[in-house]
């Protein structure tokens, strides 16, 4: 942004902007030592409250303890607004009933020593007006600032003026100051996606500022914000709702590591800790999943006859013998008819409890039974001993007890029950019949043993509304038994730990531990208290010294939240939810009792076999009627140049979805280059990929500077690509994003963005997958200024506007035409469509 155009928006003269400069300033000043001052004292009080000594009792110990959080959490906040602490400014129109007024934006709320506000945070309604404000519907609003501020020093205003009287609609429209956004989008990227507080676009606001209740969907192409948008709303769900929210927490789902890390400064820096950010592949505590199945096993594990196949599998654990039930205990063959045991297996199936609880009920009844028999056992051997003596003719049985006298109490039978669980045969012959089993073990057998999965399958054609996976369906998730856990697995693994739930018995060991536990630290704290002296005192017992030793800082509720699989979120949002399938939407709903979600993503960049192709679909069954769908429709990312090509796919793969018009223009034109096939040098001395890749990348790397660069390729020669740039990072790892230049698969690459993308290969990754088309799609829309696409044997027909060119001469030049063709590129076709969308909604 040059001082020049800050000048042509601001409507000022240099002299005037000299003074208006020097006011800002001034104010800026007197926030700045209002937030210094705020942070002493902060600082303060935390270090009182952590000073020790000064007793006062349990109580107080605990208060200080409650305050010193509470400063410190404060003192994070005050730390993180920093940058950028103030950022607009907006003056109301006057006139009666109300005066004219004057309110600064920022990171933050600030008062003064007399509580009057001087600063606005972003998030609190009397800030909406800065957001919200269009030249159709100012809002009140006289003007809108923008403030460049860089290390406390105002370096640049901004202005948007909407009650210029006399000026027609169209020069309006060209006053309207988008030097703020243009500033933000045109910065090189850092490969870690940054707060947008001060240029959140109106259409963004009424999604950020959307209602709490019901399932809203944000559908946009890509670099619409979508992204930045949800988690702004999760800053904005937790000031509005921090009762609620603060308590539940928020959970954010995205679709990969790398993501996860790119997105992960945007929330510190909005100041929030109470948001779990998370994979579907951690969303079963204590499996880290990050391996994804092929698409043949990714597509029959994410539908929903799946939660069937496993009801079915849990059921098929529940069983009965094939004749009757005979254990040797003790020495004696103790038998139970197989009618008996179909019958207990009914009973304890009754209530509809989860396998691992029912369990305790059919244990419990067959244990009765084995006592049965054995009291059976033992009165038909006193029978036959009668008989015997009977025999015998001995006249020694009046010694025996009254033969009309129970033969064992009640008690006798109870105690013999404990006798019988502890006998090792009793244990193997009713966990042959009802196991006691963990949601791994049930999966991890399933998927690796044909002969589990096949009645499964059959059995699970009763219980879904459709039927059963075919078996050429099943047979596609079959996988080795040591096979690493798969993002897909997750939702099966969260699946079958509600049908088993828990016998308690982990529950009750863990009680017992923590006993054991809590009596040694008494112990221990005794010795401490006698030793100093503090026990004559009477200023804390051994328990309570205990308890504080053994509490240390209570746990965030983002990391209670993210180690309890029952956790219930008040709010959940879900990035890239296109790719979700639809046992992973079980899961996920699983964790949001109240249903109160943001959904965001792009039905068009769907690469998953198992994602969504309608959000109606994906949702309408949990959700109903409260299904709420908003549309982004301006790119943030994108130069109209690049999505031009951009367009051309979509056209072909999901023509009822339209392109996102680009904010930005005239910039790099993207180029294709062509190089020889295979790899090799060609005969007529042209050079193969090996060749031409590395100069290619530095080229670009020379073009942008301190940006970013992302080779995309498809799956299958991601490794080979990757060996002709040894410096780049070519994990999908979250490491790639410290790398200048990262080499990704369209997958990897999913939600974020590079300056210059380099393609390689479009065929490749159209010919990987069945998704092909749309992977094209997301690869090409990943470039923020510059976009190269290298092939080897011509361009796929929908990247045609491309005209192949010969690699040794890349100039920029390349493709000029074509992209000077480009459909709706231009501020002005981007106005005009706004206001299609505008009135449409209006
Ligand atoms: N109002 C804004 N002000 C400044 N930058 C913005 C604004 N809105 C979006 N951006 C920027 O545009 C880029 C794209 O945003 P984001 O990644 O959220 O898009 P997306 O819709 O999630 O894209 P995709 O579907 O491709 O993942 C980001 O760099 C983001 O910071």
């Amino acid at each position: 942004m040059t001082e020049d155009q800050h000048v042509h928006h601001s409507g000022l003269d240099s002299g005037g902007r000299a003074v208006a400069l020097r006011a800002e300033q001034d104010y800026v000043d007197r926030l700045y030592a209002r937030l210094d001052e705020l942070r002493a004292r902060t600082s303060r009080g935390l270090s009182d409250a952590l000073a020790r000594g000064g007793g006062g009792g349990y109580a107080a110990q605990t208060e200080r303890e409650a305050r010193a959080d509470e400063n410190a959490v404060r003192l994070a906040r005050l730390n993180a607004v920093e940058n950028g602490l103030c950022f607009g400014r907006i003056d109301l129109g006057g006139g009666a009933p109300r005066a004219a007024e004057t309110r600064y934006i920022g990171r933050v709320g600030l008062r003064d020593e007399d509580h009057e506000p001087i600063l606005i945070d972003w998030r609190a309604p009397a800030a909406r007006p800065f957001y919200a404000a269009a030249p159709s519907s100012p809002d009140g609003l006289v003007r809108r600032r923008h403030l460049h501020v860089r290390d406390r020093a105002v370096v640049g205003l901004d202005d948007e003026v909407f009650d210029l009287d006399g000026l027609t609609e169209d020069d309006r429209r060209s006053l309207v100051g988008e030097a703020a956004l243009l500033a933000a989008l045109s910065r090189g990227r850092t490969g870690r996606m940054g707060d947008i507080v001060a240029t959140i676009q109106a259409e963004q606001d009424r999604v950020i500022r959307a209602a709490l209740p019901g399932a809203l969907v944000v559908q946009g192409g890509p670099g619409t914000g979508k992204t930045v948008a949800a988690l702004h709303r999760a800053a904005y769900l937790l000031y509005t709702h921090r009762q609620v929210l603060e308590r539940r927490g928020v959970l954010v789902v995205g679709p990969n590591p790398t993501f996860l890390r790119y997105i992960g400064r945007v929330l510190p820096s909005l100041g929030e800790t109470d948001v779990v950010v998370q994979t579907v592949g951690r969303l079963y505590p204590g499996v880290a999943a990050t391996a994804e199945d092929g698409a043949g096993a990714a597509a029959v594990k994410g539908a929903l006859c799946m939660a069937a196949v496993l009801e079915a599998a849990v059921a098929d654990r529940q069983r009965v013998p094939d004749g009757d039930l005979v254990v040797r205990a003790d020495g004696i063959d103790l038998r139970v008819p197989r009618a008996t045991c179909e019958r207990l297996r009914d009973r304890a199936r009754e209530p509809g409890l989860p396998h691992n609880r029912a369990r305790r009920l059919f244990v419990d009844e067959m244990l009765w039974e084995l006592a049965r028999a054995q009291d059976a056992w033992l009165e038909e051997s006193l029978r036959e001993a009668e008989e015997l003596l009977d025999a015998a003719g001995d006249t020694g049985r009046s010694e025996l007890e009254d033969s009309n006298a129970p033969l064992r109490t009640d008690e006798d039978t109870a105690y013999a029950r404990e006798t019988l669980w502890a006998d090792p045969a009793v244990r193997a012959a009713v966990d042959g019949l009802w196991p006691l089993l963990t949601p791994e073990r049930l999966v991890g057998e399933l998927l690796s043993d044909p002969g589990t999965l096949a009645p499964a399958a059959a059995g699970a054609a009763g219980l879904a509304e459709g039927p059963g996976p075919a078996e050429e369906e099943w047979r596609a998730l079959l996988r080795p038994a040591d096979s690493p856990w798969t993002t897909g697995d997750v939702p099966l693994l969260d699946e079958a730990a509600e049908l088993l739930g828990t016998d308690g018995s982990e529950e009750r060991a863990r009680e017992r531990a923590e006993r054991h536990k809590r009596k040694e630290a008494e112990r221990y704290a005794q010795g401490v208290l006698e030793y100093t002296g503090l026990y004559q005192e009477g200023m804390l017992d051994a328990a309570g010294l205990a308890e504080r030793q053994e509490r240390g800082p209570a746990g965030t509720t983002a990391e209670r939240a993210a180690a309890d699989r029952t956790w219930a979120y008040g709010h959940v949002i879900v990035d890239e939810a296109q790719e979700l399938s639809e046992m992973a939407w079980r899961t996920v709903m699983r964790r949001v009792p109240a249903k109160s979600l943001t959904v965001v993503g792009d039905l068009a960049q769907t690469g998953s076999a198992a994602g969504a192709r309608s959000w109606q679909d994906m949702l309408g069954r949990y959700v109903g009627g409260r299904l709420h769908v908003e549309h982004l429709l301006v790119n943030y990312r994108t130069p109209a140049e690049i999505m031009a090509v951009a367009a051309d796919v979509l056209a072909e793969i999901a023509p009822d979805q339209r392109v996102p018009e680009s904010v930005r223009d005239g910039g790099a034109l993207p180029r294709a280059v062509r190089v020889d096939g295979a790899g090799a040098a060609a005969a007529d001395g042209s050079d193969g990929l090996a060749e031409r890749l590395p100069g290619l990348v530095a080229a670009e790397l020379a073009e942008i500077g301190e940006g970013r660069l992302a080779v995309i390729t498809p799956a299958d020669r991601h490794a080979d690509v990757a060996a002709l740039l040894p410096e780049a990072a070519a994990d999908a790892g979250p490491d790639a994003l410290d790398h200048p230049v990262a080499v990704l698969t369209p997958a990897g690459s999913k939600g974020l963005e590079f300056d210059s993308v380099v393609v390689v290969d479009p065929s490749g990754i159209l010919a990987a997958s069945a998704s092909g088309g749309r992977d094209l799609y997301v690869a090409v829309t990943r470039a923020t200024r510059r976009l190269t696409v290298v092939h080897e044997d011509g361009l796929p027909g929908m990247l045609s506007r491309l005209q192949a060119q010969d690699g040794r001469d890349p100039g920029p030049e390349a493709g000029a035409d074509a992209a000077a063709a480009a459909p709706g590129a231009g501020r002005r076709d981007r106005d005009r469509d706004r206001d299609r969308h505008s009135q449409a909604r209006g």
